[in-house]
């Protein structure tokens, strides 16, 4: 037996592809395939310009690649689809991949993929690669984008185009039918959209509180007691905002979850949809919390420049002068305040450091080495335990800015109720739903409903 016939019996042989375009895309998509092992044809408008193409491809007018596979991957603009239509008797029975994306969002009344099926009737078109790029397929940096979304009419095409997928490394994912296109044709167009509710939420949060705090701390301060303290906007007061911030946002996490669990109480069933707006809320709570983190981020550095600030600096150097002047030393140390201060700069670090656990264990790498019981241990119980923290690091933090101020006597218990309102809500709630008549109750809906389903099925 010689070793020809050996490799013969042992090495799978693909099937060809052909690739029509040998553009970026097309390119890209034919070494990858190369690689993988396929035979692949390249169909292009100038046959004899191949010195682009990847080694081992061969090249031919669009008639003729055509007429040498089943599987065609049509990588060229929509708006040059219509060199299709004279070779449309060539597509008879023959699967065609739309790969192709728009400029914007619904660009055009039908999708890419349904035009092209009206366009070329005969052809199996299947949707699929358009979110992959160019770039990703020819540096082999797939990990962030390795989903590959499929969707078309014909069952064995889809399967067919999803096999070819795997073989290149990627994660087919079937869509449905040709009708989901539209949606799929649009995921590459969208500008980070899970992260839109919490930036509108964030945005709008900051310019409020930031507003606010402009309000009582420089103009109410200046036209009560004419004292301009126009420096305060760059570092005081953002110092307020953020961890004003951070502690809504905190809390708008974990709000939406007890909200749900109390719903389904109400309902006596967890077998319902949630309304839309609580779905969504719920989809963007990973966004919420890390744009929290990043405030608490912002919250921990600007605090600890305080003290090389200029205008601490003075303030030390001008109390300590004029106690020499006067040749008198403050009074002994306030041991209450000492305590208050310390109590919440510990508590404020623990729930820091907490935050950033959770954080961390977001991440999809450290998340997917988790099972789902440790991952909801950490998001959900020491959620609260750190939400519960960072409200009481506020909560001490005002206490004793409200008794060494006068001025903030009206002007800082509003933010800084504003802050801790759904903190405390959700706290509140948690407890209730964690107490041992309520969770029985909730136990007992379940399960009364599981026996509802499972006698039906039994019927059935
Ligand atoms: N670039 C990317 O990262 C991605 C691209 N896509 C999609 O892939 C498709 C191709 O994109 P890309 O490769 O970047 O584009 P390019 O402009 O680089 O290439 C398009 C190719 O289409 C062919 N072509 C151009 N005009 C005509 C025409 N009038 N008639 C027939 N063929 C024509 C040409 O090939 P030839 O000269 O050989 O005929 C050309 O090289 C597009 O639909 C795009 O949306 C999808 C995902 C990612
Ligand atoms: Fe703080």
């Amino acid at each position: 037996m010689n070793m020809n016939s050996l490799k013969g019996e042992h090495v799978h042989k693909r099937n060809a592809v052909c690739i029509l375009g040998t553009g970026d895309f097309g390119r890209s998509l034919g070494m990858r395939l190369i690689k993988a092992g396929y035979p692949v044809i390249f169909g292009s408008r100038n046959p004899k310009n191949s010195a682009l193409l990847p080694g081992g491809a061969e090249v031919f007018t669009h008639a003729d690649a055509l007429k040498r596979s089943q599987i065609i991957f049509l990588a060229v603009h929509r708006e040059n689809y219509d060199f299709l239509q004279p070779l449309c008797d060539l597509f008879d029975g023959k699967v065609l991949v739309d790969v192709s994306n728009n400029l914007k969002i619904n660009q055009y009344r039908e999708s890419n993929a349904a035009y092209l099926s009206q366009l070329v009737p005969k052809a199996i078109v299947v949707k699929g690669f358009n979110t992959v790029s160019a770039w990703a397929l020819q540096s082999g940096n797939l990990d962030a984008n390795s989903q590959v979304f499929v969707c078309g009419e014909d069952g064995e095409a889809k399967h067919l185009v999803m096999d070819i997928a795997r073989s290149i490394g990627l994660t087919p994912l079937d869509q449905g039918s040709l009708l989901a296109a539209n949606e799929v044709e649009n995921y590459p167009l969208q500008l980070f959209p899970m992260w839109r509710l919490p930036f509108i939420i964030t945005a709008g949060l900051t310019i409020l509180i930031y507003l606010y705090c402009v309000l009582i701390d420089l103009i109410y301060s200046y036209v009560i007691r004419g004292t301009e303290n126009s420096y305060r906007l760059l570092i005081s007061i953002p110092n307020h905002v953020f961890p004003t911030v951070s502690l809504i946002l905190l809390g708008l996490v974990y709000l939406p979850g007890v909200m749900a669990a109390l719903l389904q109480l109400y309902r006596g069933t967890k077998y319902k949809r949630f309304p839309n707006w609580l779905d969504r809320w719920m989809l963007c709570r990973k966004q919420l919390g890390l744009v929290a983190l990043a405030f608490a981020f912002l919250h921990v550095f600007y605090t600890l420049i305080i003290p090389i600030r200029y205008s601490y600096r003075w303030w030390l150097t001008n109390h300590i002068a004029a106690e020499a002047q006067k040749n008198t030393t403050s009074s002994e140390m306030s041991k209450l305040s000492a305590w208050r201060g310390d109590l919440y700069y510990a508590i404020g670090i623990l729930g820091f450091f907490l935050f950033l656990l959770l954080g961390i264990t977001s991440f999809p790498s450290i998340a997917n080495s988790m099972n789902w019981r440790e991952f909801r241990f950490v998001q959900s119980k020491l959620g609260h335990v750190t939400l519960l923290l960072s409200a009481g690091h506020a909560a001490v933090y005002g206490w004793d800015r409200f008794l060494k101020t006068s001025k903030y006597k009206w002007g800082l218990p509003p933010s800084f109720m504003l802050s801790l309102v759904i903190p405390c809500i959700v706290l509140a709630l948690k407890l209730i739903l964690i107490t041992p008549c309520v969770d029985r109750m909730v136990t007992r809906i379940r399960q009364g409903w599981e026996r509802k389903l499972k006698s039906g099925n039994d019927r059935v």
